[in-house]
C-alpha cells in the first residue's frame, strides 16, 4: 500500500511553524533585556511597529501617542527604547559618558569612490567626528558673522521680489513652500561658497537636488528603522556603482569644492578668493594652519567635500522647514500674527530695527516676541521627526529609573520631548508663543533645558547660528513688506512625518503693505 507522505506531513507543518514562532517570540521578548519596559506587543518582538510608522510617514504623532499611553519609556522595536523623561536627558546627551550614534545614521550616507562617505552628521566613530569638528568648528562660527549677513541680503531681497512677482502683488496665491525651499537651498550656496545656486533666480530645482533629497528622506526614514535592509537595497557596491555618479547633492558639493580649490591654486596672491568670507574659505584656511597639521588633524579632500555636503543637505532642509512652520503658524493664529506685526512695526518706527533692507540680525535678535514666535514654531513643529538614536555604552544606563542594558538603542524624538505636557504645559500641542514670556524662572529653565530643537550634547547642531541668522534676516523684512494669509484657510497643510518633517500645500497670498 502506497503511503501518502503529503497527508502525513500536512498537519505537521503548521505545528512546526507555530512552535518556531512561539520560540522566536519568547526569545525576542526576553533576549534584549527590555521585557520590563512597556510598549505595543508587536514592538516588543520585532521592528515592525517602527517600520510601519515610518512607512506611513506618521512617526512623530504615533511616537507621542505611545508615550501618552505607556509613560516615559516605551519599547518601540526590538532592542530599542523611546525616551520621554527630562531627567534622562543629560544621561543620553552628556559629554562625559558619550552615547554614540547608531547604524541608523550610516544608511543616510552618500557613496564616494565606491565607499560610504561619513559626514559630520552621520559619523559614528568618535575620533573621526572629533577630527572633522576640530577643524570645521571655527568655520561654522565665521559663517554667521556680519560679512555673511551682508552676503545673504541680496537673497532675501530676491525672495521678497519673487513673492511679489509670482503673487502679482497679492492677486494670486504663491506656492510659498517651494519658494522657501529655493531660498534655503540658495542660502547654503552662499554660506558654503558665497554664491547662490540659482534655485530662486531661475525658479528651478537645480539638477533635481530638492527632489533627490525628498526621495532620500523617504527611503532613509523607512530603511533606517532596520539598517540591515540597506545592504540589500542601496547600501552595496552594485547599487552604488550605478547611483554614485548621479547623486545631485554630492555633485553640487564636489563642484563647489573643486571650483574653489582651482581658484585658490590659479589666482595670484592678490586675487585669491576671500579666504575667511565663507564656510569653505575658512575651512581651507583652518585646514592649512600649523596648529591643525601639528595635531595630525588635517582633513583629506573627501572629508572637506563631506562637510560641504552635510551643510547643503542639513542646512537646506532644516531652514526650509523652519521658515514654513513660522509662516504657516502665524497665518493660522491671527492674534499672534497681529502682536508680532505690532512689535516689528514699532521697532522699525523707533529705530530698534534699522529701516529695511538694512536691519541686522543683532537688532532682530533683541525682539522678545519675535524670539518667542520662532522658538515656539520650532517647538510645535520640530524639523526632525524620528528618534535621534544613540547606543547605550558599556555597563548599561539607568533611564527613568529603569536599567537599560548596554547596546540598547535609545533616544529622544524631538516631537515627543517638545510636546511633553509636564515640561510645556497641558496645552503643549498648541502654538502659543506667550508660554516663553509668561513662564516663571524655574519653568523657563526646564523648558529651555528640554528644548532639543537643535539637538543636544556632543552632537548638537553646528549650524544653529547660521539657521537663526537666515530666519532673523528674513522675517522682519518679509513682515515689513507684506501682509500674508493662507490662500485656502479651510485646508490643512500637508506634513510628512519622516526624518525631515517636510510640509506642502500651504499656498499664501502676499499683499504689499506699502507702495513699492
Ligand atoms: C532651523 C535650522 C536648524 C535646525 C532646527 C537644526 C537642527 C539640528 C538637529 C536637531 C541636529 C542634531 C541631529 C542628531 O542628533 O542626529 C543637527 C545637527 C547638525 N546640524 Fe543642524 N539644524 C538647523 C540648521 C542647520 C544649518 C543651517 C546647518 C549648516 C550650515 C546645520 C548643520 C548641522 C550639522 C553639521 C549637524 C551635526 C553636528 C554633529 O553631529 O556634530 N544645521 N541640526
Amino acid at each position: 500500500m502506497a503511503i501518502d507522505l503529503g497527508a502525513l506531513y500536512a498537519p505537521g507543518i503548521p505545528v512546526v511553524l507555530l512552535v518556531a514562532f512561539a520560540a522566536y517570540t519568547i526569545y525576542a521578548y526576553f533576549s534584549d533585556g527590555l521585557s520590563h519596559i512597556p510598549g505595543p506587543a508587536i514592538a516588543r518582538i520585532s521592528n515592525l511597529w517602527k517600520i510601519n510608522a515610518a512607512f506611513h510617514a506618521e512617526m512623530p504623532w504615533r511616537n507621542i501617542a505611545l508615550h501618552r499611553k505607556y509613560g516615559p519609556l516605551v519599547r518601540i522595536g526590538h532592542n530599542m527604547v523611546s525616551v520621554n523623561d527630562p531627567e534622562a536627558y543629560p544621561v543620553i546627551n552628556g559629554f562625559k559618558r558619550v552615547f554614540r550614534k547608531t547604524k541608523f545614521y550610516s544608511t543616510a550616507e552618500a557613496w564616494y569612490k565606491g565607499k560610504p562617505l561619513p559626514t559630520i552628521i552621520t559619523a559614528r566613530d568618535r575620533q573621526y567626528h572629533s577630527q572633522l569638528l576640530r577643524v570645521a568648528g571655527g568655520a561654522y562660527s565665521i559663517a554667521s558673522g556680519p560679512q555673511m549677513e551682508a552676503k545673504m541680503q541680496p537673497l532675501v531681497d530676491l525672495l521678497l521680489s519673487k513673492m511679489n512677482e509670482f503673487g502679482q502683488s497679492g492677486k494670486r496665491p504663491v506656492n510659498v513652500a517651494r519658494l522657501l525651499a529655493h531660498f534655503a537651498f540658495d542660502a547654503m550656496g552662499i554660506i558654503n561658497v558665497s554664491e547662490p545656486f540659482g534655485f530662486l533666480e531661475k525658479d528651478v530645482d537645480v539638477q533635481g537636488a530638492i527632489q533627490a533629497i525628498d526621495l532620500a528622506n523617504t527611503y532613509f526614514s523607512v530603511i533606517a528603522q532596520a539598517p540591515w535592509m540597506h545592504t540589500f537595497l542601496l547600501g552595496n557596491r552594485f547599487a552604488q556603482s550605478v547611483m554614485e555618479k548621479q547623486n545631485p547633492v554630492l555633485n553640487l558639493a564636489l563642484a563647489m569644492v573643486d571650483k574653489r580649490l582651482a581658484a585658490v591654486a590659479n589666482a595670484d596672491e592678490e586675487k585669491k578668493p576671500d579666504k575667511g568670507g565663507d564656510f569653505l574659505g575658512r575651512l581651507l584656511e583652518l585646514n592649512e594652519s600649523a596648529e591643525v597639521s601639528k595635531a595630525g588633524n588635517k582633513l583629506r579632500y573627501e572629508q572637506i567635500v563631506s562637510l560641504v555636503l552635510a551643510n547643503t543637505m542639513a542646512g537646506y532642509a532644516t531652514v526650509a522647514i523652519a521658515l514654513r512652520s513660522i509662516l504657516y503658524l502665524l497665518a493660522r493664529h491671527r492674534d499672534v500674527y497681529a502682536r508680532l506685526q505690532r512689535e516689528l512695526d514699532e521697532a522699525f518706527a523707533s529705530g530698534a530695527l534699522s529701516q529695511p533692507p538694512n536691519h541686522t540680525v543683532a537688532e532682530a535678535s533683541k525682539l522678545p516676541y519675535l524670539d518667542a514666535v520662532i522658538v515656539e514654531a520650532l517647538r510645535v513643529h520640530p524639523v526632525l521627526g524620528l528618534i535621534l538614536e544613540r547606543e547605550v555604552p558599556e555597563g548599561g544606563a539607568v533611564l527613568a529609573g529603569q536599567h537599560v542594558p548596554e547596546g540598547t538603542i535609545v533616544g529622544f524624538n524631538p516631537w515627543v520631548i517638545l510636546h511633553n505636557t509636564q515640561v510645556y504645559g497641558e496645552d503643549a500641542d498648541v502654538f502659543r508663543p506667550e508660554r516663553w514670556l509668561e513662564a516663571d524662572e524655574t519653568r523657563l529653565r526646564e523648558m529651555k533645558r528640554c528644548n532639543i530643537t537643535f539637538g543636544a550634547g556632543p552632537r548638537t547642531c553646528q549650524g544653529k547660528n547660521i539657521g537663526m541668522m537666515e530666519i532673523l534676516k528674513l522675517m522682519p523684512a518679509l513682515m515689513h513688506r507684506f501682509d500674508f494669509a493662507l490662500a485656502n484657510p479651510g485646508e490643512e497643510w500637508q506634513v510628512t512625518g519622516h526624518w525631515f518633517t517636510m510640509q506642502s500645500k500651504m499656498d499664501m497670498i502676499f499683499t504689499p503693505r506699502r507702495q513699492q
